[in-house]
């Protein structure tokens, strides 16, 4: 807990997560290298039918609880920045095919992260950003923090 200067009152921070789950499919397949090595370092997931994921992603904030409102930030608007950032773009899309971004970036969860990570910051407020952490499976788990 920190201590506003100026009151010298409490000021809890909080941490506060939407999870939201979205559905795509995708290939691993990277630029850098060959087919052969593409087809060895992806094994399965290299096939070019491509497979598909029903992605559960975990987007976390942290701030202070506003004395006045006793929110970090409201839920609600958080659910709005996950329609335009997760649903809009990736929800039922061909990630490689669909999403520019990944036309040239492989589609790991490990990049999925990233990217929801890049778009997200753009549209919440300054610094409130905490983790994104996507299951791609129920026993595959990545976690992304901006470093
Ligand atoms: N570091 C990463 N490794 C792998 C990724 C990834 O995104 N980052 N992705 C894949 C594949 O996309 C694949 O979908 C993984 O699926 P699969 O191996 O079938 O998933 P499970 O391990 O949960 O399945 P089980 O066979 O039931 O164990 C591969 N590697
Ligand atoms: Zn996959």
């Amino acid at each position: 807990m920190s201590v506003c200067p100026e009151s010298g009152a409490a000021e809890p921070v909080g941490y506060i997560t939407r999870v939201q789950s979205f559905s795509a499919c995708h290939r691993l397949h990277s630029l850098h290298l060959s087919d052969e090595e593409n087809r060895r370092v992806y094994g399965k997931c290299n096939n070019p039918n491509g497979h598909g994921h029903n992605y559960k992603v975990e987007v976390t904030v942290r701030g202070k609880i506003d004395r006045l409102t006793g929110m970090v930030m409201n839920l609600t608007d958080l659910k709005r920045c996950i329609e335009d950032v997760i649903m809009t773009p990736l929800d039922h899309k061909n990630l490689d095919q669909d999403v520019p971004y990944f036309s040239r970036v492989v589609s790991t969860t490990e990049n999925v992260a990233v990217y929801i990570w890049t778009h997200m910051v753009t549209v919440l407020p300054p610094d409130l950003l905490h983790e994104i952490r996507i299951h791609e499976t129920d026993k595959n788990i990545v976690v992304y923090r901006g470093e």
